[in-house]
């Protein structure tokens, strides 16, 4: 760790923005390690994924926020707090918004949420790589006559496009402080909960529109074997749906959907974890558990570390 913080910038980033924008997408490629999840279904990434950027000068913190969308239910209810809670505690507010789509209710929502905030906030317009570079001033005015933004940059996160631009922009931003993590950590967050993510990314993956983002994968238990001859580590999983359709749905036929998400899952938990892996998952149907607060906290869903 840095000792001597002269010169030396640190501090905490942002991103918020409706699903599907593609951020998940642009910490991938910043971070360059698959940490947030993607997927084309919104509302993937539901709890606060940390990923650390160290350059030569500076560290960037960022925190993925959950999708905001209008609260239906208590998992709605608690997203939005989530994504609130966050933007108190940041250096750099990343409003990511996406270049195809025109401004909806939900980016309303989330300006009308900025305002009276203290905190810079960027206009990222994401996705350039699909629209006429014309198109652009048109998409960007859309927004400034609404908020006023500290700085706008359009990005493509798939390509690469203007991402260095943005970071350096960041960078310019953050106060001096400290190198918060190693140079080499990328994530604070628990094995457990990456590997639950990749475990749901395959479910999500294979059985398209089928399944609501509404499961969850909870980690039964992660333990190293000890009468192997090499390392290998034995993970037991259960996947959690809320109806026995939705189970029948995610095991397949003769359990072949589900061998499919164990062998593609292990593959990405096995490259996690630099060992062989053993897993074993299981389905279980447990009917309208997003409306019960106290199961939300058993799946990992806490409101109250925020
Ligand atoms: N063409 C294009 N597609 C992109 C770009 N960035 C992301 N995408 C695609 O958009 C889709 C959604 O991207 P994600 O990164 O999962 O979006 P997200 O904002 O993290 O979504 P949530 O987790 O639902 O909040 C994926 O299919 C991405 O490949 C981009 O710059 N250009």
């Amino acid at each position: 760790m840095q000792q001597n913080n002269e010169g030396f910038k640190s501090g905490f980033i942002s991103i918020i923005g409706r699903p599907n924008v593609g951020k998940s997408t642009f910490l991938n490629r910043v971070i360059g390690q698959k940490i947030a999840i993607m997927s084309d279904k919104p509302q993937t990434t539901r709890n606060k994924v940390q990923g650390v950027l160290t350059l030569e000068k500076s560290q960037m913190i960022f925190i993925d926020t959950p999708g905001i969308h209008i609260p239906k239910h208590k998992l709605g209810d608690f997203m939005l707090k989530v994504a609130k809670n966050t933007l108190r505690e940041v250096d750099v507010i990343i409003f990511m918004v996406n270049a195809t789509e025109p401004r909806g209710k939900i980016d309303e929502l989330i300006m009308d949420m900025l305002e009276n905030n203290e905190t810079p906030v960027f206009l990222v317009i994401n996705k350039i790589d699909q629209v006429h570079p014309d198109e652009l001033i048109n998409i960007i005015n859309s927004y400034k006559n609404k908020y006023d933004f500290a700085e706008i940059i359009p990005i493509s996160a798939l390509q690469g496009n203007n991402v260095d631009r943005l970071l350096e922009t960041i960078q310019k931003y953050l106060p001096e402080g400290p190198q918060y993590y190693p140079a080499d950590q990328v994530t604070d967050h628990p094995e457990r909960f990456i590997i639950s993510e990749l475990i749901r990314e395959k479910v999500l993956h294979l059985t398209r529109e089928e399944i609501p983002h509404s499961i969850a994968v909870i980690i039964d238990k992660i333990k190293k074997e000890e009468d192997t001859e090499k390392d290998m580590i034995r993970v037991m999983a259960t996947i959690v749906v809320e109806r026995d359709s939705q189970k029948g749905i995610v095991i397949g036929k003769k359990g072949a959907l589900l061998k499919e998400v164990g062998i593609r899952a292990r593959q990405d938990i096995e490259m996690l974890l630099g060992t062989k892996v053993f897993l074993e998952l299981w389905v279980k149907v447990q009917k309208d558990w997003r409306n019960k607060s106290a199961q939300l906290r058993d799946y990992g869903f806490r409101d109250d570390e925020y």
